[in-house]
């Protein structure tokens, strides 16, 4: 599905985010609107950029910009929260370690997941149990460390700030309130009861959050170096929120013709798109699109990506009121999201 779409759609979704949780919301025309948009985009383009989303620009750079000081540590630091299986595949990953499709990405990258207690899903969450790795909270020499970064006379190491863990904990508490109720408009667009993605099957969402640095290419030793940042792919869970740097064009998405149209950057806008298991709750109404991220600009680029998932252990299957909008009969087989996720993981990097 899909269409030829030249441009991704903007949408302010101000009156979303103000009246979703309202009762009387069904009747804002300005709300109503929004969720008409909203069908649009996920139609057409799957993909949409949001404004008005009311998270301040400030924050989204800052969050930015504490990504881009943590990939100018040396080599040595980033390793002291290296991605590995004990982690549950949390952390640090070197450029070329996530492969997409066979191929390394050029890309080095944080990964955070929900915490997963032991035992918490049975033998199900397994290799994913653990708690996040933030930078300066996981060893005790960060304060050495800041006074030797500070000291520019001894030592050329980038200032790095000590509120990594707060910053990107109080970030992602935000992101996971604006995409329950972006999810909650997408519940409406596809003509369902505005909970429709909460209760036993997303109220309790998993969240997994990528902090993303794309070196320049020819800053990458040209036997490693591979063509893509991040290989043509599209995400798997529900819905994802990008924070990508100002200034350069880097993601692109691929149109019904097979062509690859920007997401340019729109300052403090987040680029969303939809993935797998919203193609599978729709019954196909809505389906995820290909894209992937070229860094062809002489400058490092930084991208935070939000992925907002079903509950870890959630059935994923066609939802009624698709299913009787679509044939009456499910497209999709069942899914449980958090085997999807860990397959996904398992396959993920060479390490
Ligand atoms: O860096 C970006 O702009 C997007 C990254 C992406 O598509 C992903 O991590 O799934
Ligand atoms: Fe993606």
């Amino acid at each position: 599905m899909g269409s030829d779409f030249k441009s991704i759609p903007l949408i302010d979704i101000s009156p979303l985010v103000e009246k979703i949780d309202d009762p009387n919301m069904a009747n804002d025309k300005d709300l109503l609107q929004v969720v008409r948009m909203l069908d649009d985009a996920c139609r057409e383009a799957g993909f949409f950029y949001v404004k008005g989303h009311g998270i301040a620009e400030s924050l989204m750079k800052e969050v930015r910009d504490v990504t881009q000081k943590f990939f100018q540590l040396p080599y040595e630091e980033k390793l002291k929260i290296k991605m590995t299986p004990q982690s549950g595949y949390r952390g640090y990953q070197r450029v070329g370690e996530n492969v997409t499709k066979g191929k390394p990405d050029m890309h080095e990258a944080i990964d955070c997941y929900t915490p997963i207690e032991p035992g918490q899903f049975g033998d199900l969450a397994k290799p994913m149990e653990g708690s996040n790795l933030w930078y300066g909270s996981n060893f005790p020499p960060l304060f050495v460390l800041d006074i030797i970064s500070q000291s520019t006379i001894l030592f050329d190491l980038p200032k790095y700030p000590s509120n990594f863990d707060s910053l990107l904990e109080n970030y992602i508490n935000l992101l996971r309130d604006l995409s329950r109720k972006i999810m909650r408009g997408i519940a409406l667009a596809l003509g369902g009861p505005v909970d429709a993605f909460e209760g036993k099957t997303a109220g309790d969402p998993f969240w997994v959050c990528r902090l993303i640095g794309y070196p320049v290419s020819t800053d990458i030793p040209e036997e490693q170096r591979t063509d893509t940042g991040c290989g043509a792919h599209t995400d798997y869970g529900l819905l994802t929120l990008v924070n990508q740097d100002d200034d350069i064009c880097a993601l692109e998405v691929r149109n019904k013709s097979g062509e690859w149209i920007y997401a340019k950057p729109l300052p403090g806008t987040f680029v969303c798109n939809i993935g797998d298991m919203l193609k599978v709750w729709s019954n196909g109404i809505y389906q995820p699109t290909l894209h992937r991220v070229v860094n062809n600009s002489p400058r490092y680029r930084v991208s935070v990506a939000f992925f907002y998932e079903s509950n870890f252990d959630a059935a994923v299957e066609p939802v009624e009121f698709c299913r009787e909008r679509t044939g009456g009969f499910a497209k999709y087989e069942k899914v449980v999201y958090g085997e999807h996720l860990v397959q996904k993981v398992l396959t993920n990097f060479v390490m």
